[in-house]
């Protein structure tokens, strides 16, 4: 029986999207609490999204660089919210914005995109952020995500002990390809989409969100 892989669906700004992601599957629902991002949701959108979410779908509220009292902010009016942290925090920055650990939380590894760069420190990296939930693998853009770009899968070292979610470029066509070369470096995989399920930024495609998640089910 194969392992269950999880699909976070990010960057809704809209209900409908929510309620056609979660209709489709989606296991995590993703918020960008970043205002220069064309994604952006103020956190009281991002309560009232998260609102129509059943029981058994995670909220995920993003964030960059943001203060601790305004992640906590945000998470108190987000039952169950974990957070994502996107920008250059650290593990200090991640544990008092978590609440000195009453948060779970995603730690984005921004995978440099330049050819040449060495491989990526992903146990290192792990290591460092030990407390996180999971590793969110994506690839390094202007803009700190949400940039639509895969980053080069083969060059990612094992890390057995890791909970990694695959990011960055994910789309229905390549989604299996990322799974299957993932899947086997880690301890558990999910997958992340933005761009890939998109009409235009911010606005999700129905369809291509149903195709995405179907194409996880049958990896
Ligand atoms: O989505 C954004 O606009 C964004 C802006 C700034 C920081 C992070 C952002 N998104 C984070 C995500 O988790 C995205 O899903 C991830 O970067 C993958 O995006 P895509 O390559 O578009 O699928």
């Amino acid at each position: 029986m194969g392992t269950r892989t999880a699909v976070k669906i990010c960057g809704l700004t809209r209900p409908d999207d929510v309620d056609a992601a979660v209709e489709a599957g989606a296991d995590a629902i993703g918020f960008v609490l970043y205002p220069p991002s064309p994604r952006h949701v103020t956190p009281e959108q991002a309560a009232e999204l998260a609102a129509r979410l059943p029981a058994f779908v995670t909220p995920v509220l993003l964030f960059v660089n943001t203060p601790a009292p305004e992640v906590l902010a945000a998470a108190a009016a987000v039952p169950g919210a974990l957070v994502q942290f996107h920008g250059d925090e650290t593990p200090a920055d991640c544990w008092a914005a978590t609440g000195q650990g009453r948060l779970a939380f995603l730690r984005a590894a921004r995978i440099p995109l330049d050819p040449g760069t060495p491989p990526f420190d992903l146990v290192g990296f792990a290591r460092r952020f030990d407390r996180a939930r999971a590793i969110l693998l994506d690839a390094h853009v202007p803009g700190y995500g949400g940039g639509g770009r895969t980053f080069d899968w083969s060059l990612l070292p094992a890390a057995p002990d890791s909970h990694l979610v695959l990011s960055g470029g994910l789309t229905p066509g390549n989604v299996t390809e990322g799974i299957t070369t993932l899947r086997p470096l880690c301890r558990t995989l999910s997958v992340d989409v933005s761009s890939g399920v998109e009409a235009s930024k911010g606005v999700k495609d129905h369809g291509r969100i149903r195709e995405f998640i179907a194409a996880v089910r049958e990896a």
